[in-house]
């Protein structure tokens, strides 16, 4: 799924009324209708009472109209509207006069006005600002805004939490709604997913609202958002005459003294994620670990505690390099040399990421289309520091153009960036924060290349697969007992759910978050 900029949901909603011939008010009631329709089958005409906020743009115009639907199914509703400015919306004053005739009275407030009484039992609608908020609500506002926070009441935001910019980070942390549910028109934002402005949606869904579907489907983005339905149409099936020769050699180097753990986990993630054969590239003090661990995982050794150089007799398909390899004077030269006389493709973590910003001038040996797996700490050494996570993508846009490589930004949404684009993933749990998870995404990563997968593909389904698979076996352990070993196991399962035909849904909205 697509995700668009304010400014191209603008150009949407244009071009929709244009060709479809309808008046932005007729979207308007599209748009209520959705929500209304949302509610209801979930409330069932329930005597909760709900406070609509709404403030007197087209969000605040949203706002008015479902409460006219709310009010003609009986629902207990109170309707405030927040003046922050005296240019109202026209398909919002056509609204609220719709309302008047209805004979439903809303509250006016600004800055002198008493903060309504509201019971955590009770709802809140929030369409105080939409995607037109662009600058920091006044203070009266903001304190509107802390009252329905701290008010315990179940907030459903309407487009977007009010408060927050759909393309930057908001300065007063305190000006915006923390949103139990975001029911967002037709497409998600950017800022649902990045770790600064993503707290302050709990979950969110799309609401179709009918904009047009070539629009939708011709309009470039810089992001996209990937779920099952984004891998499955590069998904790979097997052949039946095919051999395990077809499906790839990769060659994982890494390990030292006390870190040939993760090389087991990333040899092994490789394996389960269908390399035809997978080879370890290990100091000799791993040489019996390895081979006691994991029996299908062929094992070569060079230097005793530590890799002393990368030279081996054999031709993979892909290598995977720096887990758990640690920054011996004598791995960095290996790494050195080991890259000027490399071309195949890379997937390069840990340690091989520390060395190489430490000494910038071999990133020119990172052969075209390697992959990069940083963490945050990671990521810093190697883009520099960041004031804010926009200006982070900014950086790794940046750096991944230059060096016309991928690289996978892990986080709770992590983003993959390939050529100017960035894809966020939409799998994965807390539970995955846990010592070697990283290491089990390279093996998967590089497995997928040894089958065939472009670097792009593999590094999206890998980390699509990588969080299947952490959410299927959080299920059986809970967040706090999930280890990388578990999400190894449930690669199986991941794939498995692939083809997994989705239950009814009670709506015909889509689904995520
Ligand atoms: N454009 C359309 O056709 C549709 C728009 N829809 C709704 O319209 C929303 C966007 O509406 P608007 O563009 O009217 O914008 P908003 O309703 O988000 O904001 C209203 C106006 O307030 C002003 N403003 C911004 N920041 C402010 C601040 N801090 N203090 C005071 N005033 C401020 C701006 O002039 C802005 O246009 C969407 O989020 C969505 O909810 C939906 O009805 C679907 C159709
Ligand atoms: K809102």
């Amino acid at each position: 799924m697509k995700v668009f900029t304010a400014a191209q949901i603008y150009k949407a909603d244009t071009f929709t009324i244009e060709k479809q011939q309808i008046t932005s008010d007729a979207l308007m009631e599209r748009a209520a209708t959705q929500i209304f329709n949302w509610m209801h089958v979930r409330m069932q005409g329930a005597p909760v009472k709900i406070h609509l906020f709404c403030g007197i743009g087209n969000n605040g115009g949203d706002g008015i109209a479902l409460a006219r639907h709310l009010f003609e199914h009986g629902y207990d509703i109170a309707v405030y509207v927040v003046k922050y400015s005296d240019k109202r919306s026209k398909d919002f004053l056509t609204n609220l006069d719709r309302l008047k005739d209805r004979k439903i009275w809303p509250i006016y407030m600004d800055a002198d006005s008493d903060l309504p009484e509201i019971h955590p039992n009770d709802i809140i609608v929030d369409a105080i600002f939409g995607i037109g908020l662009n600058r920091t609500p006044d203070a009266w506002v903001a304190k509107i805004i802390q009252h329905l926070n701290t008010s315990k009441a179940f907030i459903l935001s309407v487009d977007i939490p009010s408060g927050l910019f759909t393309d930057s980070v908001p300065e007063d942390k305190e000006a915006v709604i923390k949103a139990n549910y975001v029911l967002s028109f037709q497409v998600p934002k950017l800022v649902f997913f990045l770790p600064e402005t993503g707290i302050y949606v709990e979950q969110w869904e799309v609401l179709d609202i009918g904009l047009d579907a070539e629009f939708l489907m011709n309009e470039k983005t810089d992001f996209e958002l990937i779920s099952k339905n984004e891998v499955l149409q590069f998904y790979r099936p097997r052949t039946k005459y095919s051999h395990k020769g077809t499906y790839g050699h990769a060659l994982i180097v890494g390990g030292s003294y006390g870190k040939m753990g993760a090389v087991i986990l990333t040899s092994r993630a490789a394996l389960k994620a269908g390399s035809g054969l997978v080879t370890a590239y290990v100091p000799e003090c791993g040489y019996a670990i390895l081979q006691t661990a994991i029996p299908e995982v062929m094992v070569l050794t060079n230097g005793k505690e530590a890799i002393e150089a990368i030279e081996f007799d054999m031709k993979p398909t892909v290598i995977g390099l720096g887990i758990g390899m640690g920054i011996h004077d004598k791995t960095v030269k290996a790494l050195e040399h080991f890259l000027k006389a490399n071309k195949l493709p890379l997937v390069l973590d840990a340690d091989a990421l520390n060395i190489l910003s430490k000494n910038q001038d071999q990133m020119d040996f990172i052969p075209e289309n390697s992959i990069l797996t940083p963490h945050p700490k990671e990521l810093e050494r190697l883009v520099g520091k960041w004031k804010d996570d926009f200006e982070k993508l900014e950086k790794v846009r940046q750096f991944t153009d230059k060096r016309k490589v991928v690289i996978v930004v892990k986080g709770a949404h992590t983003i993959t960036f390939f050529e100017g684009r960035g894809y966020i993933n939409t799998t994965g749990n807390p539970g995955m924060a846990t010592a070697g998870s990283g290491d089990a995404l390279t093996g998967i990563i590089t497995g997928l290349i040894a089958q065939g997968y472009s670097s792009l593909q593999a590094a999206i389904f890998g980390v699509y697969i990588h969080g299947k698979s952490g959410d299927i076996s959080v299920e059986n352990t809970g967040y706090q007992a999930l280890i990388a070993s578990d999400i190894i196991e449930g690669i199986g399962s991941a794939f498995l759910d692939l083809f997994k035909v989705p239950e009814e849904r009670p709506d015909t909205s889509e689904k995520d978050g």
